[in-house]
């Protein structure tokens, strides 16, 4: 599954550009939240996903990128957000946070962490998800490079999900192109977020889109 990150949209053109890659094909946008604090960077918030919700019937994931993320969801939720994703960083104890989405905002809940968040600390929260969000870069900004100590890290998880919570997507996050995706497939993961490799391509968002389906899907041998 593709999910183009419209941080490197071009935000004048925000709706049709959605429109666009969901008419290529495109699995579920990703909307990355940034406070300032939790990454060195702003970036949008729930007007974006109220704007974007009666443009695209694909779901709309929102990847949390803040220190305090029980503030935000309600508003999420309110304006058409599906998924909801939060960083094990900012928990110290995720389960109450992770059933609240799940039970009382009855929306998915994705776990997202940080390259060098040690993989069995992800373990105990398997069965709490429906999503195991692997940051391929630090987060904080979009166009970095995809951090090849990833696909270890991605193979160790795609094992622990299988023996947990098979149905659990593993979705990996920064720096996935037209050559990282292949390897980052045949590691583990299913669901790959692209912003600079969908926005930014010079043959367009939707042949990316096409493009990176079809790359990734050789490579799922798991
Ligand atoms: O969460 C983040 C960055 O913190 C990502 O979702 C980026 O927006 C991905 O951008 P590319 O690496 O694909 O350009
Ligand atoms: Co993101």
């Amino acid at each position: 599954m593709i999910a183009p990150s419209i941080l490197a949209a071009d935000f004048s053109k925000l709706g049709e550009l959605v429109r666009e890659v969901t008419k290529a094909g495109a699995d579920r946008i990703h909307v990355d939240v940034m406070d300032g604090h939790f990454v060195p960077n702003l970036s949008m918030g729930s007007v974006v996903v109220k704007g974007l919700r009666p443009v695209t019937t694909i779901p709309l994931e929102v990847h949390l990128m803040v220190e305090d993320p029980g503030r935000f969801l309600d508003g999420f939720v309110k304006e058409g957000a599906d998924t909801l994703i939060v960083h094990l960083e900012v928990l110290a104890d995720p389960r109450p946070m992770l059933e609240h989405i799940k039970k009382a905002l009855g929306k998915k809940v994705g776990l997202a962490f940080n390259p060098d968040m040690p993989i069995e600390r992800i373990e105990p929260y398997l069965r709490d998800i429906d999503l195991a969000l692997c940051m391929t870069v630090f987060p904080g900004f979009g166009g970095q490079a995809f951090i090849p100590d990833s696909l270890e890290r991605l193979k160790k998880l795609r094992a622990l999900v299988n023996e947990h919570n098979p149905a659990c997507e593993i979705e990996v996050d920064g720096g996935i192109d037209a050559r990282t995706i292949g390897t980052a497939a045949g590691a583990g993961a299913n669901v790959f977020v692209a912003g600079t490799a969908v926005f930014g391509a010079p043959a367009g968002p939707a042949a990316a889109v096409k493009n990176l389906a079809l790359l990734a899907s050789e490579q799922m041998s798991w």
